[in-house]
């Protein structure tokens, strides 16, 4: 029997693969370039170049900041930067076996109640960036005390003298970074800022798309993000690169990709649906500050190794690049951040890059709502006859 499939016939992609979900002014991935367009900039002239928060308003207002707008916009980051203190209440009545990143993602949800309720629902540009940029300042905060507690360590409240990214890895680790690592770091959250329409922005915009609010969307994000297909993948390679230094090695590292590879499993941190099979602008800048970062554990430059030849042979066996979860997963352990913080981390700074699609999808809105190539039974009854 023909399936009646209606108007969806023909353009069914799996995946959404190639299909145009939204217009935006926000960010635009040039494959053939290379480049990770932001508000016309090159993502990655902006990471070498800028620190973080100039990034984070340009992708929200969509220009860079002058001086004093800067000056602005890091004052309100500082002033909205602590939490209310039910949020730690909220953290110690989860379980100990909470992951950080449910952690992080129901306190971002509670969060929503401290708004005023006309506030919360008001849909406007000007209400959403308001709740938005208070959302960004909190997240270093959320993050670093959704591990903290989860892991039965005291809270940290966060450091007014600290900017941004500094007193984010301040929260985390309890001490003041060095230059060294606060500045790479700054440069990872800039890298993960905003990246077009990945599966969580995405998620976003379908949420956004009903007029729920901010909240609910970032909430949403946070849940897509966390699956190791996304975001989830900088922790997965952490998990990886240890577990061949434990089996031996870079000298193990080529038999335990081959070994995988046959057994048909993926390699995290390889492969992308849009750069497919190019380099991820990301993955090639942060690789270089992984050989300064090597010597700050013992275990650094083996882990480098194995990192080189996992690299190699994915590009030798699959033609695979790595994409920007592969450095940064390294990156991270080399600075010592506990890996279950990788993803989180990834969202606290992917959350400036949220709120712009929120608010953009907010400003001219269309219910997203697609069809079905339906392939169940057809003309059953409950009672059994025909
Ligand atoms: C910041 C980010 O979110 S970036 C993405 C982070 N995610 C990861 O690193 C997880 C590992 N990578 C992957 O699983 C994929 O590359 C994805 C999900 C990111 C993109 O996948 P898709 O566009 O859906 O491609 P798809 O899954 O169809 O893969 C195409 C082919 O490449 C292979 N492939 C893709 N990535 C990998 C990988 N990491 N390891 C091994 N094989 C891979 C697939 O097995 C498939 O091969 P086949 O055609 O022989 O069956
Ligand atoms: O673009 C994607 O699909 C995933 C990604 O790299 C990101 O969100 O940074």
């Amino acid at each position: 029997m023909a399936l009646p499939i209606g108007p969806a016939e023909g353009s069914y992609s799996p995946g959404l693969e190639g299909v145009i979900a939204a217009v935006t002014s926000i960010s635009y991935l040039d494959v053939e370039h290379e480049q990770i367009v932001v508000r016309g900039y090159d993502l990655i002239e902006l990471a070498r170049q800028m620190h973080y928060p100039q990034v984070a308003y340009l992708v929200i207002y969509g220009s860079l900041p002058s001086a004093d707008e800067l000056a602005d916009f890091n004052r309100t980051l500082q002033e909205q930067a602590a939490l209310p203190e039910a949020a730690y209440r909220l953290f110690q009545l989860m379980p100990r076996t909470t992951e950080v990143m449910d952690a992080q993602r129901t306190v971002i949800s509670f969060l929503a109640g401290f708004e005023d309720p006309a506030e919360l629902r008001d849909p406007s540009m000007q209400a959403n960036l308001t709740k938005g940029v208070r959302l960004l300042a909190r997240m270093p905060a959320i993050t670093a005390n959704a591990y903290r507690t989860v892991h039965g360590l005291p809270p940290v409240e966060p450091d007014g003298e600290l900017g941004f990214s500094e007193n984010f890895l301040y929260m985390i680790t309890g001490a003041r970074p060095d230059a060294q690592a606060a500045r790479i770091f700054d440069m990872s959250l800039t890298c993960y800022i905003e990246h077009e329409m990945p599966n969580s922005t995405f998620a976003a915009r379908v949420i956004a798309s009903t007029l729920s609010d901010i909240y609910g969307a970032v909430a949403g994000a946070a849940a897509s993000l966390k699956g190791p297909l996304h975001g989830g993948a900088n922790e997965a390679v952490a998990h990886m690169l240890l577990e061949i230094l434990q089996r031996g090695g870079a000298s193990v590292a080529e038999a335990y990709v081959m070994e995988k590879l046959a057994r048909k499993e993926r390699i995290m941190g390889f492969g992308h649906r849009v750069y497919m099979k190019r380099y991820d602008p990301r993955a090639h800048l942060m690789k270089d500050y992984i050989p300064q970062l090597a010597g700050r554990r013992p275990e650094g430059p083996e882990l480098y190794r194995i990192y080189q030849t996992v690299e190699q042979v994915m590009l030798r066996e699959k033609g695979l690049f790595p994409n920007a979860d592969y450095p940064v997963g390294l990156i991270y352990l080399l600075l010592g951040i506990p890996i279950d913080l990788y993803t989180p981390i990834f969202l606290a700074a992917r959350t400036a890059g949220l709120v712009a699609h929120v608010a953009e999808q907010h400003a001219n809105n269309r219910l997203f709502r697609p069809r079905v190539l339906y392939q169940g039974p057809w003309g059953r009854h409950p009672n059994g006859q025909p």
